[in-house]
């Protein structure tokens, strides 16, 4: 059976192709329900792998699977909403996040099965319990803080509850011990691990 993702010798380098690689012939197959951890030196180029496999770097080589499927054989809307990138800046996106929430829903109610509901939680509710009051939802995002922003983003990842993959870019790097403490401790009860696997760019 094909692994739920597969990294195929990435290749990709600065300044659209012409500057030095970033990432060369990088490898790396993720089985369903495993836990893998990307480690390396600051600027090695772990958002850029993440924003990769999201599809939202261009590389210039390589291949990335999802079931065995390309992401054009997807279509790149529905690749995004089965592959959720988190992203370490979410004061970067347009709009509010309750925007972002409505639209996210408008796509997934015309397509929604029971089996895509069978993981939903209310991503309101989510961030709720990371101490996230619902008026921040009606807030641009610029206006929130990098913790409220990371907590909000991951809220939506994780809740809408769609997706197969979620990248998850240093996604409590603005949070407080505690807070840290308990948004790592639901995700870890919202995705169980069955493997862990450490993989390093350099
Ligand atoms: N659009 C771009 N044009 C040119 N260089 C870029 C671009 N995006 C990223 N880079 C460079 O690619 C390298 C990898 O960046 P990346 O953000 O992936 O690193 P990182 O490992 O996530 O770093 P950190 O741990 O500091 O967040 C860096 O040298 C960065 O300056």
């Amino acid at each position: 059976m094909a692994p739920l993702l597969s990294v195929k010798r990435l290749s990709l380098r600065r300044d659209e192709g012409e500057g030095s690689a970033i990432l060369h012939d990088f490898n790396l197959e993720v089985e369903e329900g495993e836990v893998v951890i990307i480690k390396g030196p600051s600027g090695c180029g772990k958002t850029t792998l993440l924003k990769c496999i999201a599809e939202l770097s261009v590389y210039q080589s390589g291949e990335i699977l999802l079931d065995g499927k390309r992401s054009l054989d997807y279509g790149v809307p529905k690749y995004r909403t089965l592959v959720q990138y988190v992203p370490q800046r979410p004061s970067l996106l347009p709009g509010t996040p309750a925007e972002f929430l409505d639209t996210i829903r408008r796509f997934s109610s015309r397509k929604k099965t029971q089996e895509d509901q069978k993981g939903e939680t209310d991503p309101m509710a989510l961030a709720e319990k990371w101490g996230i009051e619902r008026t921040m939802w009606g807030r641009e995002w610029a206006t929130l803080s990098g913790g409220e922003g990371q907590r909000i983003a991951l809220a939506l990842a994780v809740g809408i509850g769609r997706a197969e993959v979620v990248l998850l870019d240093e996604p409590t790097s603005a949070l407080d011990e505690e807070s840290m403490k308990t948004v790592e401790r639901s995700l870890l009860e919202m995705l169980p691990p069955l493997r862990t696997q450490n993989s390093n760019v350099s």
